[in-house]
């Protein structure tokens, strides 16, 4: 990593391909500090939190997420062109009091998204719980709200959940349904697509919620390989709607067996292949503006799998909205 000396790369290290050639780079070669007034590129995010999952009674280990995602990331083959950046992570605390919360944290976030899109950045954040969706939204809504006409936007989430639930205080299981009544307060259309759902994971109040807020989704049991064509029509059926994305990739909707390192794993799960097939579509579009992989809890993760499977999703990210086309 660049404007670091070797002794301050923190997680940015790995193999170097000394008699490969200019071309045998990996990330933590790649990969900046982001300056300021840097050239549009990518950039990571982190949001080191699992409040919100405490607070949904989950497994709490998720803010030790980017971390992780960044240790994964350092040593995969970099074939972009485009400038990759490390915004580093946000905190949340407050100036006046010091206190962070999970509210706090997600202003933070927020505000980051904001500056990032306004600087013609893609940011790609590295949860943390899947409170992050509420944060990222906030960001986006902002800037969007600030161009002449506001896009149509729309938010495709590979997740097992739902992710509405009903409850006094914003938690990992809330995001959508606090979304949801931002975009009725500010009269826009909420577009919203889940893909990968466990039927046995949310309960029918969730899917009546679904079914009210015209949320369109297909079961994990919809998301085989045998089922690909169907998924693409899903998917271009929705992008066609809509004109600034948000892509969300929640852990837990993988198998448990190659993501265990998530506050709750799947049990059947959407392999990632499929998901893999579905970020080259949302890339591909050219409407993507902002994107993140949420859930990803290091300390249930011990052999570092999921770590691994969530670094492999933002690399290939990472590698479709570099291509030309995209
Ligand atoms: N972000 C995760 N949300 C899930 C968690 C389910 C669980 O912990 O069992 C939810 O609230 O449904
Ligand atoms: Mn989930
Ligand atoms: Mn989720």
């Amino acid at each position: 990593m660049s404007h670091k000396g070797e002794a301050d790369r923190g997680p940015w290290h790995g193999r170097i391909d000394v008699h490969e050639g200019p071309r045998a780079l990996r990330w933590h070669q790649c990969v900046t500090t982001l300056p300021p007034q840097a050239p549009p590129g990518i950039a990571l995010l982190g949001f080191p939190c699992d409040l919100g999952v405490r607070r949904n009674h989950g497994r709490p280990g998720a803010a030790a997420g980017p971390a992780a995602l960044r240790r994964a990331l350092a040593n995969l083959a970099w074939h972009g062109r485009q400038p990759l950046y490390d915004a580093g992570d946000v905190g949340g605390a407050t100036r006046d009091t010091g206190e962070t919360t999970l509210e706090t944290m997600q202003a933070a976030y927020a505000e980051r998204i904001m500056a990032l899109l306004d600087a013609g950045h893609v940011p790609i954040g590295l949860g943390g719980g899947h409170e992050i969706a509420w944060a990222a939204w906030q960001g986006l809504a902002a800037q969007g709200a600030r161009q002449r006409h506001p896009p149509r936007f729309g938010i495709l989430n590979v997740d097992a959940h739902f992710d509405l639930r009903a409850a006094p205080e914003g938690n990992s299981g809330t995001p959508f349904r606090q979304i949801a009544e931002d975009c009725a307060a500010r009269g826009w259309n909420f577009r919203y697509c889940v893909l990968g759902i466990a039927e046995a994971a949310n309960t029918a109040a969730l899917f009546d919620r679904a079914c009210e807020l015209g949320v369109a989704f297909r079961l994990d049991e919809e998301m085989g390989v045998g089922n690909l064509a169907s998924i693409e029509s899903t998917v271009f059926g929705f992008l066609a709607g809509i004109d600034w994305l948000y892509l969300t990739l929640c852990l837990d909707a993988l198998p448990g067996g190659c993501a265990p390192g998530v506050s709750a794993p799947a049990t059947i799960g959407v392999e990632p292949t499929v998901v893999e097939a579905v970020i080259r579509l949302t890339a591909a579009s050219g409407k993507l503006r902002l994107a993140d992989v949420a859930e990803l809890n290091p300390s249930v993760d011990p052999d570092g799998r999921t770590a691994r499977l969530a670094a492999r999703l933002v690399w290939r990210l990472v590698r479709e909205i570099a291509r030309p086309s995209g």
